[in-house]
């Protein structure tokens, strides 16, 4: 069947891949240059929490202005201006000479890196039916872990070899690499030469979107009034901070927890973000073959969502840990289930959108999911700080593993409030 239709989709999903890879290996490669630089530019912790939020308070931005910017001039622009944006901030980072020049470049990298998500879903909503679609978002998704693994294994070396100027020139210049690709693959399904018409009409298989029309553009401000556009915020609000909480603190709670050594790579943290590659792919799998079966597309998004909010439940478990395995466990089921939510979420954009929307819906709810990025590790680090003062900071952590476990419960909850049958949206 695959083969009869052809596979060239598969072709835009690898360079979807490769996209959000570089967008996390620009994102890392400052934490992993922070000892270096720390020394060189007299930065106190402060000053580096200071450039972390310069760069997630521009993503916010960029997220919603790209998400719209996306939807008026298509994919193929939208994205390629997004990545030259991001891989010049990424190279120029190498230029700065104080830690003012440091945070306006990261907060450049993060005006850019916000069309990734936008331009990534929109593109994946123009190439694929909505039974393929979780499938391929986690399949260009996983490309988040593969970036945050890849990012100490390389990082670290050119380091070494030739310094942390060349290490923001060589990450930030891979963009430009795949800015090539881009302008050489990619053109919508229906004007694109290497489609055939069969996987044209596979594409293009959904009844509900034959009808959509390009003709009346999306005013941005009515998606507000829109219910559905507020079951995508809440979802992506309440569960992106947990992302964000693995991402930054998963090294320091094993090291004060289990007294794991950061200084060594870490076969533990290996783990954790393997698994969350699987979760992500496997994540968009169920629901794809939920439809397959027959099943109704909303009821297979939730009920493969509800089933991945449950498996994050156990990570309450983890203050019962004796040893560090036993954590590894469940915290790799929670942040694998965490991507498996994730490609399924970000896919009911085009869900419940008609395409001409899903990069603004897409902008709007990451913009949400990264305020709440920002507010949740302040909640963490007043928690942490008066656990720490108190000599017990693995009380800290368990307080929050609680949050964690409930989040994907209450957001659940509220996209089924707010969009029971994720109806389509007529706009
Ligand atoms: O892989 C990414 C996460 O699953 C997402 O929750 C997150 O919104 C996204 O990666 C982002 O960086 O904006």
């Amino acid at each position: 069947m695959e083969k009869k239709v052809g596979s060239y989709r598969w072709v835009i999903v690898a360079l979807l891949f490769f996209a959000t890879t570089i967008s996390y290996l620009d994102r890392q490669v400052i934490a992993l240059l922070k000892p270096t630089l720390e020394k060189e530019f007299d930065w106190n912790e402060k000053d580096y929490s200071n450039l972390v939020m310069a760069f997630q308070a521009a993503y916010a931005i960029g997220l919603v202005l790209s998400g719209s910017i996306i939807d008026k001039i298509g994919t193929k622009l939208g994205y390629l201006v997004a990545v030259i944006w991001w891989s010049a901030a990424g190279v120029l980072t190498a230029a700065a000479t104080s830690t003012f020049g440091f945070g306006a470049f990261r907060a450049l990298l993060g005006l850019g890196e916000g069309g990734n998500f936008p331009a990534a879903i929109k593109s994946v909503a123009e190439w694929f039916p909505k039974k393929e679609r979780a499938l391929a978002t986690g399949i260009f998704n996983s490309g988040a872990n593969i970036g945050a693994v890849v990012a100490p294994l390389m990082v670290p070396w050119i380091l070494a070899v030739w310094g942390w100027q060349v290490a923001f020139m060589v990450t930030g210049g891979v963009g430009f690499i795949w800015v090539i690709f881009w302008v050489m693959s990619y053109d919508k399904p229906t004007t694109h030469k290497s489609v055939t018409p069969e996987e044209l009409a596979y594409i293009q298989s959904d009844e509900d979107e034959v009808a959509e029309s390009d003709e009346k553009p999306v005013k941005w401000a009515q998606l507000f009034g829109i219910r559905q556009t507020w079951a995508f915020v809440f979802g992506k609000m309440l569960t992106d901070p947990i992302w964000w909480f693995f991402l930054y603190w998963l090294p320091s709670y094993f090291a004060e927890t289990f007294q794991l050594d950061l200084k060594k790579p870490s076969l533990e943290l290996i783990i954790v973000y393997t698994a969350t590659t699987i979760g992500s792919i496997g994540g968009g799998y169920v629901s794809g073959f939920l439809i397959n079966k027959g099943w109704p597309v909303f009821k297979a998004r939730k009920i493969a969502m509800l089933s991945f909010a449950l498996a994050v439940v156990p990570i309450m478990a983890a203050q019962y840990c004796s040893n560090i395995w036993q954590a590894v466990v469940l915290i790799s089921i929670a942040a694998a289930a965490h991507q498996a939510w994730s490609a399924n979420i970000f896919t009911t954009a085009s869900d419940m959108f008609p395409k001409k929307a899903v990069s603004s819906v897409v902008g709007i709810g990451g913009m949400a999911g990264s305020v709440g990025g920002i507010l949740f590790p302040l909640m963490v680090g007043t928690i942490l700080d008066s656990y720490k003062e108190a000599g017990n900071i693995t009380a800290g952590y368990n307080i929050i593993f609680i949050v964690c476990g409930f989040a994907y419960l209450l957001a659940w909850g509220l996209m089924h409030l707010f969009a029971p049958k994720m109806e389509k949206v007529e706009l």
